[in-house]
């Protein structure tokens, strides 16, 4: 049968990166961050025929060498639009790589809004779902249990982890500046007089949210377990009419980038953003 390549493409996608923008001013926890984070999508079209119809990869440039790329050239720009930042990488593999036609990239934006008016602590717009289960049964009282999911939080510095448990199977290394990122899941449970119709819900998730947020940005945290159980602490401080609060925080990856070529500093600045594995941390809080 007689057959002829008739298109091809390739590159890498879902290279998640994030950035914090640093003033560089010390202390560390009182700069004033900016955040930002994108998905791209690399693809190259180019003198590639070979490598589908003859096995010979002599003009491929990796796709693991398109994602070191977004990561090297993320050091360098600013970030500012993911528009100028597709047209930075594009750029770069139409000059550098003569054999390539054509470099599509495709971007999406992670917006991250700065969470009150905290120098480093930030809340992903538009994402957050309130949710509520409400159980009645008869000739017992009313429980609600109010929450709110999704609800995607970082903050770019006053957060470490260290001390950890040490045997032949850690690798992981102890930081005290890291980036510590959650979509944190909240329920708290309301019972009798505040589960009733006539209950403040409204004044209570505001109450709740708000010092979850607040919590989450108010102190250095030494891991997501102790920041965890200050701001089901907070939270129920806020909200005299629940008697106990869920929070799940699975803990979301923003790993230093290698940023290349070898020995190029990246001085917290370039993250790899991972979305599995991921840590996940959990605790039910009772008065
Ligand atoms: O805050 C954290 N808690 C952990 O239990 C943990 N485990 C890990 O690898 N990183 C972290 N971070």
């Amino acid at each position: 049968m007689s057959v002829r390549l008739a298109h091809n493409c390739y590159g890498k996608h879902r290279v998640r990166v994030s950035k914090v923008r640093r003033p560089r001013q010390a202390p560390s926890n009182q700069e004033r961050h900016e955040f930002v984070e994108a998905a791209v999508d690399v693809e190259l079209e180019g003198d590639f025929d070979a490598a589908f119809t003859e096995g010979d990869n002599r003009l491929v440039v990796a796709t693991d060498t398109c994602k070191n790329t977004v990561y090297a050239l993320a050091k360098d720009h600013d970030l500012e639009t993911i528009e100028s930042f597709g047209l930075a990488v594009a750029e770069h593999f139409l000059e550098r790589y003569t054999h390539v036609t054509l470099c599509r990239v495709s971007l999406t934006q992670t917006v991250w809004d700065r969470l009150g008016d905290s120098p480093h602590g930030f809340v992903a717009r538009d994402r957050a779902t309130p949710t509520a289960v409400v159980t009645l049964e008869r000739d017992a009282e009313p429980e609600v249990i109010a929450g709110v999911a999704k609800l995607l939080i970082a903050k770019t510095t006053e957060s470490g982890f260290t001390d950890f448990h040490r045997d032949e199977f850690r690798t992981l290394a102890d930081t005290d500046d890291r980036i510590l990122a959650t979509e944190l899941t909240a329920t708290w449970v309301y019972r009798g007089a505040g589960a009733g119709s006539g209950g403040d819900f409204i004044g209570n998730r505001r109450a709740v949210t708000s010092a979850l947020l607040t919590t989450f940005v108010d102190h250095y945290s030494r891991s997501v377990q102790e920041t965890l159980y200050r701001m089901a602490e907070a939270a129920l401080d806020a909200c005299p009419e629940a008697d106990e609060i869920t929070l799940a925080m699975p803990n979301k990856h923003h790993l230093l980038a290698k940023v290349v070529p070898e020995g190029t500093p990246n001085d917290n600045e370039v993250f790899v953003v991972t979305d599995e594995p991921f840590g996940y941390i959990t605790a039910t809080v009772k008065r």
